[in-house]
């Protein structure tokens, strides 16, 4: 492993399904050693984003009972109040308090529950103007964007992206969350956390935060490395199933959000993965099989259910 101390940035401006030499060598050495970028030249709209952030503040401005009212299906999809959720699984032995954020979770928007389908079926929105539209907007931009990536990142890993991107993402699991972080007590205990350590559990993530600052990222040696907003860019990473599939290539790095500012803190991850059909295994390409193949919906039903009320009580959707 690779000791850093700063997190890479790659432009990826004017990026084609068929990238550059050079563009793949840089993705490959960034998540390779870090397993965070900063990318930029991602033709996102700033004025968008800048939107997403508008409208998640008028989320988090509502009344608790309004936000209430959306709390968290068995679909995965809706309110998160804060001190309800506790990274359980993670392997990171710190964590016993739950996370100070509170967040609105929107999944892809499927017309109907599909019981043949885990986590299929429709978001639930709030009653503010234009707020599903916009998130639709965001979602379809972010898929469009999340695809180029994964393209980039199964090349970067030495595979074939054409099969991949047909059999994963024809119909991506995508995971758009609005997250509010209000500040924390700089006096409090250390192991209060924002978001607590952990590692992103799917393919990849895409983050867009304000210029609060307090994310930062992991190092080999167990260093923390800060990772502000850099202006027109996204905090790019790769989770533990895109780990696997790179036959651990590209690495899975713990991260945690601590607000000391004094502010209040909103970020936009926004997590690309594939359908709950699709087979996570090493690709072809990538050498021996280090992990044994696992199917993500069976995955993704084990963490949820681990560590959220709402799959506890509805075990059989
Ligand atoms: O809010 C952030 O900056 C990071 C959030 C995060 O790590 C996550 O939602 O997985
Ligand atoms: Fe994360």
């Amino acid at each position: 492993m690779t000791e850093f101390s700063e997190i890479p940035v790659i432009d990826i401006t004017g990026l084609t399904d068929v990238p550059s030499d050079d563009l793949v060598a840089q993705f490959r050495k960034a998540y390779g050693e870090t397993g965070f970028g900063y990318i930029t030249g991602h033709g996102i709209d700033l004025a968008l984003i800048d939107s997403v952030f508008a409208a998640s503040a008028a989320f988090h401005a509502l009344p608790a009972d309004q936000k209430q009212a959306l709390a968290l299906d068995s679909g995965h999809r809706g309110y998160i109040a804060i001190n309800t959720s506790t990274d359980v699984n993670s392997a990171h032995a710190e964590v016993t308090k739950p996370n100070q954020s509170a967040s609105l979770m929107m999944l892809r928007e499927d017309t109907a529950h599909d019981p043949d389908v885990y986590l299929s079926g429709p978001n639930q929105w709030p009653d503010l103007d234009g707020f599903r539209d916009l998130m639709l907007r965001y979602k379809t931009e972010m898929s469009d964007l999340g695809r180029r990536l994964m393209r980039l990142a199964v090349l970067a890993a030495g595979a074939d992206p054409e099969p991949v991107l047909r059999d994963g993402f024809a119909t991506p699991t995508t995971w758009l969350r609005l997250l509010h972080y209000p500040p924390t007590d700089p006096l409090g205990p250390d192991d209060l956390f924002g978001s607590a350590p952990h590692n992103d559990f799917g393919c990849l993530t895409l983050l867009a935060q304000d210029g609060i600052g307090g994310l930062q990222v992991k190092t080999p040696a167990g260093n923390w490395v800060d990772a502000p907003k850099i202006d027109g860019s996204f905090v790019v990473n790769v989770g533990d199933m895109l780990h696997r599939m790179s036959n651990g290539r590209l690495l899975s790095t713990p991260h945690r959000v601590i607000n000391r500012s004094g502010r209040e803190r909103y970020s936009v991850p926004f997590f690309f993965d594939p359908h709950v059909s699709y087979d996570i295994a090493p690709m072809p390409g990538t050498g021996t099989p280090n992990y044994a193949p696992i199917n993500f919906g069976d995955f993704l039903r084990g963490e949820l259910e681990a560590g959220y009320d709402a799959h506890k009580d509805a075990k059989s959707v």
